[in-house]
């Protein structure tokens, strides 16, 4: 039989959530369950309308357990008007765990460490923030969301390589088996969750990936062979604004004495 040119192109696009309500304070998060804020929640209006405009339409999509993904989720899939897929929720697709950071603001942590310091906690590939005890009550095991799983992978910090570890099981055993039966999915997460996909994804280095941010609410689509290898990928937002909106992250964490 002639094998056919055309080849299957998958597409799996991923949206870090829309701006919370510690995004606009400026703090450390991690997995601490922050709100959208006003204005995060129109970001995620427009994610959803440029998708539509863009005509995509999604079959099954990926969240984490945290509101903040879910709540930019469910404003995309309003304005898509697809509330009837099915939405698998994950706590392997949460943000990264900051540590002790959670909670403190990253100027004040950079005028009282310096700004290199919190640079290796933010960007550095293996480095993690400083743990949680057990007894502190950021610790994960005090949030019911949690109660099924074992002490044992419930982190109490977490580097941006602790965080590709985990993420990439769900993405392999739970979101590439939906790929390659050719439904469209729609992945709603984190700035690090996923930062740790596009590091593996784009194969960058430990080193390039330091300087690779995520804008809040922007569709990132990417475009996979037959074989699920990555072919191309892009933002649904133009070049200007889309480095304009990646340096604002970069510079969270600039000391403002
Ligand atoms: O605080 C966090 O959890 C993340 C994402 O908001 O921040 P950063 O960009 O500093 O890694």
């Amino acid at each position: 039989m002639k094998k056919s040119l055309a080849t299957k192109i998958h597409r799996v696009v991923f949206v870090r959530h829309g701006e919370s309500t510690w995004n606009k304070e400026n703090r450390f998060t991690g997995w601490t369950d922050v709100q959208l804020t006003p204005n995060g929640i129109e970001e995620a209006k427009f994610a959803g309308q440029l998708l539509k405009q863009n005509g995509f339409q999604f079959d099954v999509a990926f969240t984490s357990v945290l509101t903040r993904a879910i709540m930019t989720y469910n404003n995309i899939a309003t304005e898509l008007g697809c509330h009837y897929i099915p939405v698998h929720k994950h706590w392997r697709l949460n943000e990264r765990h900051y540590g002790a950071l959670q909670g403190l603001n990253k100027a004040e942590t950079a005028a009282k460490h310096g700004e290199e310091q919190v640079t290796l906690w933010r960007r550095s590939y293996d480095i993690p923030p400083p743990e949680l005890t057990l007894e502190d009550e950021r610790h994960p095991q005090h949030d019911p969301r949690y109660q099924g799983l074992p002490l044992d992978v419930l982190p109490k910090t977490e580097s941006l390589k602790i965080t590709v570890d985990r993420v990439l099981p769900y993405w392999y055993d739970s979101i590439c088996p939906q790929v390659l039966q050719g439904k469209n999915v729609i992945v709603v997460a984190h700035g690090n969750s996923l930062r740790a996909i596009v590091k593996h994804l784009s194969q960058m280095s430990d080193k390039d990936i330091i300087k690779y941010n995520i804008p809040t609410a922007c569709p990132l689509v990417y475009e996979f062979d037959e074989t699920l290898k990555p072919i191309k990928n892009y933002y649904l937002l133009n070049e200007k604004e889309l480095k304009e909106r990646m340096e604002a992250v970069a510079n969270q964490a600039k000391a403002k004495l």
